[in-house]
């Protein structure tokens, strides 16, 4: 070919492919269109969009085109809209749940919504039969689980918490990390020894499927180079195939334990004994990855507001004393149990707060949309995924006045939007938007609860929770606010505090509590195995314990005074002071405290003026302590 032939085919080629460009830009960006930021054709925000941190960038979109309380953006070809406004996120994910509860692909997961029946993740999955069945079985488990308060596991592994706190008191992060996994563990294939490689494997999924992981999540072409010259899809297959490897060993060994008889109580014998008969899971691959999930699945989510609860008690001191007290006073000097959780407000509100200040899952979880539709005027076409971008809810200042700060009063008082009572119920953190959204809302939302009302009731039983002195300048070492990683669910980078037990009373009392919850169980699962060698039957013991009774609280009739929780009085003299107002106090016959109350002021007013302020609250005559 001539060189003038060339080019003139390859100014041609250029003019056709600048036309192309610049049809699809002003496509792309038409102005009746949803607003977003400007997209590139092809490339929509890629260039701009921070992997680290990137609901802060979401954020600032949101707060630049999301008047409506959405708005659009794409990524190399993956349209979004992004939620803003938790009216918006109703009318999208929970009324039109029917089509909008698809899950996008995750690229560097090999099959991760199970389109072609792999089966393993139930959280991933698309909107379909595996998913479904999947779902049932799981809310079922954890359902009977949180009925029963977890067969008494959370108890027993915070009580070894505690102590390793005790004794080690740097490897928090750690010990942390492993009580959360020792609870799955052990409500799963009951073996808290298996917590360590569950972690790991958690750890790894984790990473594996959150945008700030493998960069074929983001530069999504990459996953497709042929496997033999592929790094990312040669180190998945082999993360996927042990993983997968593990959890079936698990199932073939509680099979082979339970033939035994030798296996006690877990979700695995349940399944083998009873759900794997009437349900339609297909066989053991499927079994072992549903029961593998969701131990995988309530490790990290649950060290993330835990993590978060330190940072949130090192920050407000005072917020922490009026735990303690709290706490001291509810259960009278012994560590709260969730019988007591009705009674403990101030607890749950800076658990509530904690969570809505630092959320673990800031960005949300994707929906993906399975039909055409039309919203508020503007096209989303099938294939759209749909983020409920939680960092935006949880700093709405509509909802949520001085948003920046932790405020707990929000809960506890009327007058802020968010007050709800009776306060034996509210603050609850069921419902947060934090856990989703219609068909795909969080499983793990009571579990999540407990966990950690008994994980932070005791740190506040305990320890003072401070910051750490530096050795050699005596000066208070940073815990910072704004450090994390930022996978799908976060948590804190490393920082370190310092745990300093309340009394010597109650350390020795931690101490007593673990060896006789250890040496308990060690003898239950000696005359266990015992009686598995000689035969004799081993009974289940089904006892539930019996849920608070919050839900069936009638409407609280009369009104008794409550001590503010910022009172710099001792847990003693608040009781005094109840019981001379003529009511029952805390350690008062026949009557329960229903809620605590902080009008109108702030934290700072408060601390200021030192006052005890007596708020009336309503009392449930039937309810009792
Ligand atoms: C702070 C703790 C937790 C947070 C913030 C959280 C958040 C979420 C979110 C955002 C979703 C997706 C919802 C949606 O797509 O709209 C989800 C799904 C799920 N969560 Fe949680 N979660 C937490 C704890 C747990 C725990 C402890 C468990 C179980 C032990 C659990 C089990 C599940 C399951 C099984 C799903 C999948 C539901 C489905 O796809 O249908 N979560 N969670």
């Amino acid at each position: 070919m001539q060189p003038l032939t060339l080019a003139i085919l390859g100014l041609i080629s250029a003019i056709v492919a600048v036309v192309h460009f610049v049809k699809l830009f002003r496509q792309m960006n038409d102005p009746n269109g949803m607003p977003g930021p400007t997209q590139i054709p092809y490339l929509g925000r890629i260039h701009d969009l921070p992997i680290q941190f990137m609901w802060l960038k979401f954020k600032e979109w949101a707060d630049k085109y999301g008047q409506q309380g959405f708005y659009r953006t794409s990524m190399l070809g993956a349209e979004f809209v992004v939620v803003t406004e938790e009216k918006v996120a109703e009318d999208l994910l929970v009324k039109r749940a029917k089509y909008n509860s698809d899950r996008p692909v995750i690229r560097s997961l090999f099959d991760s919504k199970s389109t072609h029946g792999s089966m393993e993740y139930l959280p991933l999955m698309g909107h379909n039969q595996y998913w479904a069945r999947q779902r049932k079985l799981s809310h079922a488990y954890l359902t009977e689980a949180t009925k029963a308060h977890y067969y008494g596991v959370m108890y027993f592994e915070v009580k070894r918490w505690m102590v390793r706190l005790l004794e080690n008191p740097d490897d928090f992060q750690n010990s942390l990390e492993d009580m959360s996994s020792k609870v799955m563990c052990q409500l799963t294939w009951d073996d808290p020894s298996l917590s360590e490689y569950c972690t790991k494997s958690a750890w790894g999924l984790l990473t594996q499927m959150s945008p700030a992981g493998p960069i074929t999540n983001v530069l999504t072409p990459l996953w497709h180079l042929p496997f033999f010259m592929n790094p990312w899809k040669i180190k998945e297959r082999k993360r996927h195939d042990e993983q997968q490897a593990w959890w079936m060993e698990r199932l073939l060994t509680c099979r082979e334990k339970l033939a035994n008889g030798e296996l006690r109580p877990c979700w695995t014998r349940q399944f083998l004994e009873k759900t794997s008969l009437k349900t339609n899971i297909s066989g053991d691959y499927e079994a072992s990855s549903v029961i593998g999930m969701l131990a995988l699945v309530g490790i990290f989510t649950v060290v993330g507001p835990m993590s978060y609860w330190l940072v949130c008690m090192v920050h407000n001191p005072k917020w922490q004393e009026a735990v303690q007290r709290e706490v001291d006073q509810v259960c009278g000097g012994r560590m709260p149990t969730l019988e007591d959780a009705p009674r403990l407000p101030i607890l749950r509100a800076c658990i509530k707060e904690t969570m809505r200040w630092k959320p673990n899952v800031p960005t949300g979880v994707a929906h993906e949309t399975e039909a055409d539709d039309h919203y508020q005027g503007y096209f989303i076409p099938k294939g759209t995924r749909i983020l409920p971008l939680d960092w935006a809810f949880l700093r709405n200042p509509v909802k949520y006045p001085d948003p920046e700060n932790f405020r707990p009063e929000r809960w506890l008082e009327p007058g802020w939007p968010t007050y709800q009572e009776p306060l034996t119920q509210y603050p609850t953190i069921k419902g947060l938007t934090s856990f989703g959204w219609g068909q795909r809302q969080c499983l793990g939302m009571s579990l999540t609860q407990d966990e950690l009302i008994v994980g932070c009731g005791a740190l506040a039983w305990l320890f003072n929770l401070k910051p750490k002195r530096d050795p050699a300048t005596g000066q208070e070492l940073p815990v910072p606010l704004d450090k994390s990683n930022s996978l799908l669910i976060i948590k804190p980078d490393p920082f370190q505090m310092a745990f300093e037990p309340r009394s010597e009373g109650r350390k020795m009392e931690a101490i007593k509590l673990w060896e006789e919850a250890e040496k308990n169980d060690r003898l239950k699962r000696e005359q266990w195995l015992r009686n598995a060698r000689e035969g004799k039957p081993n009974v289940v013991n089904e006892t539930k314990v019996p849920q608070p009774t919050v839900e069936k609280v009638p409407s609280p009739t009369p009104t008794v005074a409550v001590p503010t929780i910022l009172s710099n009085r001792s847990s003693e003299e608040v009781v005094e002071q109840q019981n001379t107002n003529g009511i029952n106090g805390i350690n008062g016959q026949g009557s329960g405290l229903a809620a605590c109350g902080l009008v109108g002021k702030t934290v700072e007013d408060l601390t200021k003026e030192k006052a005890v302020r007596i708020k009336m609250v309503r009392l449930n005559s039937s309810e009792s302590i």
